[in-house]
């Protein structure tokens, strides 16, 4: 059977603690370490948070398996895998830069073979891996399925978005099927393998070192709205037992790639439970909330999930949509602002048009305004708002777009590929240079807020 034409079976809830068997009566009861566990099986935790991290946010999964994950020949750095991975950003490996940056996408190659390791590069990022602060935003363009191989990162969660082709992934907690428009995230430290069911996939990733993902508060929203908990899928329990020699674990730590060799599948979790587990989530069952009477609200009322630093309401990294929505705001610009922001913003398109680039801003090409940038809509989109007239006070929806953003309190530096890449728009700044000024010292009156036509009058 095709990978893609399994049934698979989800486990729902983000934070559950929850337990996956592939053989009934395969999961120790009552204790994780039994001096031998149920049908000879290794016992082995997964530990994402340390030890002693209080109650509330410890993280940890008990996998029962075939043969421990240490049974592998010694690690060896992967040369010819390049530095094409960066673990730690700093003036050795990328650029500072204030500029807009903008990038249309980038075709997949057909030839030669990528796999999801291959094709994966990083385009920015803060931070060190090794000091379990900061972030990296790679993407990936691949063409074939990983074969004989499994990538462990050792350095933090990946959240991946796909953005063209499925991603059938294997992980040692089972299997998921991931399709543009959802995200799936894989923890630090999970081995998992990718096939491309659709052949030429692409999509953006941002891995996040020493902090994991968690839902936003609600604050006054209440205790529903934006992303539900049981809409976030786990896989359940999944095991091969086949012989493979040669098989390779890729493991990437502090950015750099290693190999090493052992003659069994990595995915030989026969039962499992815990709390820290690989999920997907269906970007389409957001439910966002937005203004109903004035002005543009600011984009965290859209964050899905938020990794947080130590300072509260600080993200590391927030994971912000843009989805289809109605725009209902009376005498309102209703495109994003224009913008200084402390905290660096980039941005991904997984299908349509952004609301506030009319032009340049492509599905699978991506963005980047750091920290204190100036930017917000391109002038074809301010010219278009202002000039709806009374139209610009009609219910609208905006249909057939689904946008992000990766927005973190670290100021990003750039890998000089990415500088130099030919998907590079270097005229991205033209996109404001038509601004004009719209400004008279006699002023119409026009700012101010009125009921629009045909409203109820009587508040
Ligand atoms: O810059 C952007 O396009 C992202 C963004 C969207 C929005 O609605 C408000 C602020 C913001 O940074
Ligand atoms: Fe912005």
């Amino acid at each position: 059977m095709a990978a893609d034409q399994e049934e698979l079976r989800y486990l729902s809830g983000l934070g559950n603690s929850f337990s996956s068997e592939a053989v009934a009566g395969s999961l120790p009861v009552g204790q994780n370490s039994p001096l031998v566990c149920p049908l000879g099986l290794y016992a082995e935790q997964l530990s994402g948070t340390s030890f002693t991290t209080p109650r509330a946010s410890n993280l940890r999964t008990w996998l029962y398996r075939i043969k421990p994950s240490v049974t592998h020949e010694p690690f060896h750095p992967l040369q010819d895998k390049g530095p094409r991975l960066v673990g730690e950003f700093d003036r050795a490996t990328t650029v500072a830069t204030p500029t807009q940056l903008r990038w249309r996408p980038a075709e997949v190659p057909l030839d030669p073979p990528l796999d999801f390791i291959d094709g994966l590069y990083t385009v920015c990022g803060a931070g060190s891996s090794f000091l379990r602060h900061g972030y990296a935003i790679h993407m990936y363009a691949a063409n074939k399925s990983m074969d004989g191989c499994a990538l462990c990162n050792a350095d933090g969660d990946f959240l991946i978005v796909p953005q063209q082709g499925r991603l059938f992934i294997t992980t040692e907690c089972g299997k998921m099927l991931v399709s543009p428009g959802e995200i799936v995230v894989i923890p630090q430290g999970f081995r998992f393998a990718v096939d491309l069911p659709d052949g030429p996939s692409r999509g953006y990733v941002s891995e996040i070192f020493g902090s994991h993902f968690q839902l936003p508060d609600l604050g006054p929203i209440g205790a529903n709205g934006l992303a539900s908990p049981r809409d976030f899928l786990s896989p359940t329990a999944w095991f091969e037992q086949a012989h493979r020699p040669g098989y390779t674990i890729v493991h990437k730590y502090g950015g750099e790639l290693f190999a090493a060799t052992q003659d069994f599948s990595p995915f030989n979790v026969v039962a499992w439970h815990g709390n820290y587990v690989p999920y997907k989530y269906d970007l389409s069952r957001f439910c966002p909330f937005n203004t109903v009477l004035f002005d543009h609200g600011d984009p965290s009322v859209n964050t899905v999930l938020t990794a947080p630093t130590d300072k509260p309401g600080v993200a590391l990294l927030d994971f912000v949509i843009f989805p289809p929505r109605w725009l209902v705001a009376e005498n309102t610009f209703r495109p994003p602002y224009y913008h200084r922001n402390c905290m660096s913003e980039f941005m991904g398109l997984i299908h349509g048009i952004y609301e506030a680039k009319a032009d340049g801003f492509l599905p699978g090409g991506a963005s980047l305004h750091s920290c204190m940038t100036p930017h917000g809509p391109d002038t074809k989109t301010y010219e278009a708002t202002i000039s709806r007239g009374d139209a610009a006070n009609e219910p609208w929806r905006l249909s057939g777009t689904l946008a992000f953003m990766f927005e973190s309190s670290l100021i990003p530096r750039v890998c000089r590929w990415a500088l130099d890449s030919p998907c590079r728009d270097l005229d991205y700044y033209q996109c404001w240079i038509g601004l004009k000024s719209h400004f008279s010292s006699h002023d119409n009156g026009a700012t101010a807020r009125e009921p629009a036509a045909g409203a109820d009058q009587k508040d």
